[in-house]
């Protein structure tokens, strides 16, 4: 996927749909996937990856893998070998690690880089280098990396000097980030001493779960009323451990949604990791009335996973309250799309973590609500969509701005709205769900 000049953006419509039918398997989870690059890189011996997710941003994340020192094959579709030279003996990159559109990839790398006596420059695409990075610089200063060049306001491009023998640290998060959490935690595997994380509320657990896969010593409790600790010992001997990902609840959510508001509709999707953490939107949809069933609900590599069936339905408006945003933070531009077309109004709460995605998806939303003819506010960090009839006119043009969830939400949106939806770019699609389009056109949506 190229986002420069020679490749011009691609604009994609979405027309109104017939039911929807069939089942589907969305593609592997992409905060795993990140995370099982690393860590087979971190552990030395062979590391076998089942269902990576073969996005462009996790595929950023193999290059930087290997600039480090690993060797990664690909055996076979979503089939992958890593095997790391092991915490303590990563080689410095000779080139820039572009991490094209990846927040989670460059944020985590950072960490992991800051927890070696190494020097690596980081970039990635013009959305990547508006995003702020202080917050993952500032605690792993703290832990003795050096941050020797950076764009304005601490941003990439960022030089990173890491730390020969990082610095114990106990460091609470400013706000709740799994990706900050987890550069803190990558960085203390090769400290000498401890390194606690305390979290108020709590994010994604996927990175302590992965690293008591691979044999670390890692803890977690609750403090306060959502918040958990983390208390890591330094040094493990990583063990290379088989990874088996599940299929990703962020991307089940388009053809999830697209299943609820067009009318007639009834899919399957398959094994879809239910991880509490991580289930917010299904939550929500079910409050506002969504024909929602788990299937076949068992444990795969580690998570729970389910078969979701869902059907047409109709959806109510409710109130989404703040601390529920860190377990359905990606979620939010396609839970916009299925408040357009409830009854009633949804006001979803606390969304200033969507100012610093991959676009101001705060903005974005609200733009791409207008632009088909739904009535919508932001209220300081509250999203407020009056879906009003269950009817959505359509007809837009929206923007992406670099947005992978942006691009997908609104094409869901053209699936069952009264005229064509288009966005005005689908390339970034590639980032997280390369096969969104197929998999989509097999249930019955139509793009064009
Ligand atoms: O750790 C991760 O894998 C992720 C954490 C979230 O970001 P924040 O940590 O910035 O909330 C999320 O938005 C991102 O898509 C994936
Ligand atoms: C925010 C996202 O990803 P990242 O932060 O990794 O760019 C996302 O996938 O919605």
């Amino acid at each position: 996927m190229q986002t420069d000049a020679e490749h011009p953006a691609s604009p994609l419509r979405a027309s109104r749909a017939r039911a929807l039918s069939g089942r589907c398997r969305p593609p592997g989870d992409k905060s795993v996937s990140h995370r099982s690059l690393i860590l087979g890189t971190l552990a030395v011996g062979e590391t076998a990856i089942e269902g990576l997710l073969e996005g462009e941003d996790v595929l950023r994340t193999a290059e930087a893998c290997r600039a480090l020192g690993a060797r990664i094959d690909r055996l076979g579709p979503g089939s992958w070998s890593v095997r790391g030279p092991g915490l303590g003996s990563l080689l410095e990159p000779r080139e820039t690690l572009d991490f094209g559109n990846a927040g989670t990839g460059s944020r985590l790398m950072m960490g992991v880089v800051a927890g070696h006596p190494i020097t690596a420059r980081f970039d990635g695409d013009a959305s990547l280098r508006k995003r702020p990075m202080r917050r993952i610089l500032d605690p792993l200063t703290q832990q003795g990396a050096r941050v020797l060049e950076e764009a304005e306001g601490g941003r990439c491009p960022i030089l990173l000097r890491g730390a020969a023998e990082p610095l114990p640290v106990e460091y609470k998060t400013p706000v709740a980030s799994a990706q900050i959490k987890s550069a803190v935690l990558l960085c203390g595997l090769n400290s000498p001493g401890r390194t606690v994380v305390i979290e108020s509320e709590a994010s994604r657990d996927h990175t302590e779960k992965m690293l008591a896969h691979f044999g670390a010593r890692i803890a977690s409790e609750p403090f306060g009323p959502h918040g958990r600790k983390i208390t890591l010992e330094g040094r493990p001997e990583l063990r290379p451990a088989p990874v088996r990902v599940p299929a990703d609840p962020s991307s089940a959510a388009f053809p999830l949604v697209a299943a609820l508001i067009v009318p007639g509709s009834e899919i399957v999707i398959e094994g879809v990791m239910i991880n509490p953490l991580r289930n917010g939107l299904l939550t929500t949809l079910q409050e506002m009335g969504a024909r929602i069933s788990f299937e076949n609900r068992r444990a795969e590599g580690g998570e729970e996973v389910a078969d979701i069936r869902v059907a047409a339905s109709t959806l109510a408006g409710v109130d989404v309250p703040a601390e529920r945003a860190p377990s359905m933070i990606d979620e939010y531009p396609i839970l916009a799309v299925a408040a357009a077309f409830a009854g009633g109004e949804t006001r979803m709460r606390g969304l200033s973590e969507l100012r610093v995605k991959e676009s101001d998806r705060l903005e974005a939303i609200a733009a791409g609500l207008r632009a088909n003819a739904v009535e919508c506010e932001i209220s300081g960090d509250d999203l407020i969509v009056r879906g009003g009839t269950g009817r959505v006119s359509g007809g837009g043009v929206v923007e992406t701005h670099l947005d992978h969830r942006i691009a997908m939400s609104f094409l869901v949106m053209g699936l069952a709205a009264e005229q064509d939806v288009t966005v005005d770019d689908d390339r970034m699609i590639a980032t997280s769900f390369p096969d969104f389009r197929a998999l989509m056109e097999v249930l019955g949506a139509r793009f064009a």
